[in-house]
């Protein structure tokens, strides 16, 4: 059987915890079948970027590689998270795009090249993750690795318009034709990348999923939403609610309704919009008053990011601003947590709560939205309010969707969802949770590899 080769810029070590739903995912994935995962060792040295390290946990082999603090700042915090982030998630108005810092983007890809192909077997099976290393592949072939190559893009694709107005962008995209499977989260990813190949590509749109790239060899594009362990998540939090920690959480809410959102602090997670829908579901459904607490663990994400700092600062001031308002002495709407939580315990809460909210702007998928079905009692659940532009939407149709611009709607999908019937929210989520229990990360991580070992390689 072929050796799985995974490469992400993040690597979740053995006995990591760290919120980002890639790291969570993969580590699912690979534990099943061992292999290998190369990637960013999480450390920035003032020395040259290279060195290896090299953790063994069973029959998975962990190589990560240091670099240098221009090199971090230029491909990670930059080019990855100031140019391709933004853009990739609908927001041009947030992109800073340099030549320079693209340069160090495409070094940066082709250091990772020159480390990992001495490390590759010709009959390996490599597994590319996401924006950061989207020219990867491309350098590995300069470098005559032959075999099987695929790329996963965790974060949605915009329309064409959108892509072509990056610099440089026909040389970035053009070498996902490196790959021989390129998958999305979402069917509408899909067609708005052949319609890029279309309009702008390197190469041409055949027929069914596949794709020429510019050379004419063939490669296909499909999507295959990520998914989660969802027998692992239920009985996770079955436990997760006899915890210190949840104990003192629900203790700590009375009788009050807990509504719950876990995002990392990031502006496409649409978290000041969702705090103003609290504040106006106040207004327009005073009964909750007093009778709803909101929870939202937040932990600080790409914290050297200039756009990261603005948006905590903002989100610091208006939490105390809808708390100042609302609140009575003995009760405060918004509880707002900028700290990282461990599975066991985000299970446990996601448990205890009548209500989770998820509503990014936009989202590639959002495993937190599968993982509160997941953890859900299935005699008691609570209820799933969903952005319609989280790649989960597509496959959470029990959720009550909404559109996180409408703060309105969002306010009374909040009243509805507090107010439902047991045998409705029952239904709901029973509907979810076929589809999760069907499609988990097992089958995610299945149906990827079987399709990449039937493209021609
Ligand atoms: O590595 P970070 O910069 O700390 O960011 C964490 C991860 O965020 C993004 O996650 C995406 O992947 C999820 C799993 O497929 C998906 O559910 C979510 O919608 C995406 O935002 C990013 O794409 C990852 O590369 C980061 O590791
Ligand atoms: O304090 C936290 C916050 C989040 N997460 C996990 O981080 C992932 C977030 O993934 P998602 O797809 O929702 O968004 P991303 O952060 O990848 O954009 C989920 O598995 C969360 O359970 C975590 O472990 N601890």
């Amino acid at each position: 059987m072929s050796r799985l080769v995974i490469v992400s810029n993040r690597v979740a070590l053995p006995q990591e915890s760290r919120a980002g739903g890639l790291a969570v995912a993969l580590n699912a994935a690979l534990r099943e079948g061992g292999g290998l995962w190369f990637g960013w060792s999480g450390r920035r040295m003032r020395e040259a970027s290279g060195t290896l390290h090299e953790v063994r946990d069973g029959d998975l082999r962990f190589v990560t590689m240091d670099l240098s603090n221009e090199d971090h700042d230029a491909y990670y915090s930059n080019f990855a998270n100031r140019s391709l982030w933004p853009m990739l998630h609908f927001r041009p108005d947030l992109v800073d795009y340099t030549r320079e810092t693209h340069a160090g983007y495409q070094r940066v890809n082709a250091l990772f090249a020159e480390r990992l192909a001495p490390l590759l077997r010709e009959d390996d099976t490599l597994w590319v993750h996401d924006y950061h290393l989207i020219p990867l592949g491309r350098y590995l072939r300069e470098r005559g690795i032959g075999c099987r190559m695929g790329f996963f893009l965790h974060v949605p694709l915009p329309s064409s318009d959108l892509v072509s107005a990056l610099p440089g962008h026909r040389e970035l995209f053009g070498a996902l034709g490196a790959y021989d499977l390129v998958g999305f989260q979402t069917r509408r990813d899909v067609e708005r990348f052949r319609d890029y190949v279309r309009l702008f590509g390197e190469g041409h749109a055949l027929e069914g999923d596949w794709l020429a790239n510019s050379d004419g060899r063939r490669f296909r594009a499909r999507h295959f939403p990520i998914s989660i362990d969802t027998a692992g998540i239920a009985a996770q939090s079955a436990a997760g609610v006899r915890r210190t920690s949840v104990r003192r959480l629900r203790a700590s809410l009375g009788d009050r309704a807990l509504a719950i959102s876990v995002d990392r602090l990031d502006y496409s997670k649409g978290l000041p919009d969702r705090f103003r829908a609290v504040s106006r579901l106040l207004e327009r459904h005073p009964q909750h008053r007093g009778r709803l607490t909101c929870l939202q663990i937040a932990p600080a994400s790409r914290s050297d990011v200039p756009e990261y700092q603005t948006l905590r600062r903002e989100l610091a001031e208006l939490t105390g601003h809808i708390n100042g308002r609302h609140a009575e002495p003995d009760w405060t709407p918004l509880r707002y947590v900028n700290r990282n939580f461990s599975h066991d315990v985000l299970t446990g809460y996601y448990r205890i709560a009548r209500l989770g909210l998820v509503t990014p702007l936009r989202d590639g998928m959002n495993l937190v939205a599968k993982e509160f079905v997941a953890a859900q009692d299935p005699q008691d659940p609570g209820v799933l309010v969903l952005s319609r532009f989280a790649g989960a939407a597509n496959e959470l149709g029990g959720a009550l969707i909404v559109n996180p611009y409408d703060l309105d709607g969002v306010a009374d999908a909040i009243d509805t969802g507090l107010g439902m019937p047991q045998a409705e929210r029952i239904q709901r989520w029973r509907a979810m949770m076929d589809t999760l229990e069907h499609h988990d990360i097992t089958r995610w991580r299945r149906s990827f590899l079987d399709a990449l070992a039937a493209t021609d390689g």
